[in-house]
């Protein structure tokens, strides 16, 4: 047998999907988050032994889940997500940390109803908490807001070689699905205020300035974001440029002066940056796991 060691691991209950009403008055609220759960400790003697003697199951991690919907309530994704932490890292000694994690998604009330709902938001919002001991980095975001505007964007002056065909334009549609996370520099913060404030700038940014590239959007975006707050380090995004071509209707006699577009879905542009105060520390450890292990 080949000498081995363990050298990396996690586990806990994945998607977890959990709905919290409030009905304390005729007047319901209600969060709906799917929370997944990953503990860090010591776990050696599981895999190398099949020792299970600090094996917290996933199916206790599930329970703790919903439990702790009643016990805390559902504030913010990112309140609850330490709520978790500190509910795993309190009650087994050799749980130092883990990794917990949760998608919202977002209700509002038909009509003003007391308890009928519609989904309104067109994006998920995320959440991940990676815990190392005393170290807390809360990464928030979201992802699937699809924006278009037909005017104010451009692409001009970049490299012309012999396969370059795409003519210089400085008016087309610009289109996206805008997805984000953004790496908070402490745990105190409003999580719902600051959600709501950074979507906010994305959303002016998008509308407010002339696009040069969409490279230039999501700079302008960050930029906007870091400005206006204080508690956030860097910011990332990842946005395919859904391409609109003019549709070409000379066969037909017919003019078309950006009225009738072909929205292309493939392949398309695919333009990711992330935007960090020029002092931020940079934290490669944490981006590695937002989207998973490995
Ligand atoms: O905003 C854009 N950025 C690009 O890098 C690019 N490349 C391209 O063909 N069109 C565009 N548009």
């Amino acid at each position: 047998m080949s000498a081995v060691k363990l050298t990396s691991n996690q586990y806990g209950k994945a998607e977890n999907h959990v709905v919290r009403v409030y009905r304390d008055t005729p007047r319901h609220e209600l969060r709906d988050l799917n929370v997944t759960s990953q503990l860090h400790g010591d776990f050696e003697a599981a895999h190398t032994e099949g020792d299970n003697g600090h094996v917290v199951a996933t199916d206790t991690q599930k329970n703790t889940v919903f439990a702790k919907a009643k016990e805390e309530g559902v504030d913010s994704p990112e309140r609850f997500l330490l709520t978790l932490a500190g509910h795993f890292t309190a009650s087994f000694d050799w749980v130092t940390g883990g990794r917990w994690s949760a998608e919202e998604y977002g209700w509002s009330r038909i009509d003003g109803h007391d308890h009928s709902f519609f989904r309104s938001e067109p994006e998920v919002r995320t959440a991940v908490l990676v815990r190392d001991g005393a170290d807390d980095q809360l990464v928030a975001g979201f992802y699937g807001l699809t924006v278009l505007k037909t005017t104010e964007s451009g692409f001009v002056g970049y490299p012309k070689d012999k396969y370059t065909t795409l003519g210089e334009t400085e008016d087309r549609i610009l289109a996206t699905d805008i997805s984000t996370r953004w790496r908070y520099n402490t745990t105190d913060v409003d999580f719902d205020a600051v959600y709501r404030q950074v979507r906010g700038i994305i959303l002016s940014t998008f509308t407010d300035h002339y696009s040069k590239a969409l490279q230039h959007t999501l700079y302008q975006m960050g930029q906007n974001v870091i400005d206006a707050v204080d508690e956030i380090e860097e910011i990332r995004f990842s946005c395919p440029n859904k391409h609109h071509f003019v549709s070409d209707l000379s066969p037909f006699g017919l003019e078309n002066p950006n009225e009738v577009f072909y929205a292309a879905d493939r392949p398309y542009g695919l333009i990711e940056a992330t935007i960090a105060r020029e002092e931020a520390t940079e934290r490669p450890d944490v981006w590695a796991v937002v989207n998973g292990f490995c």
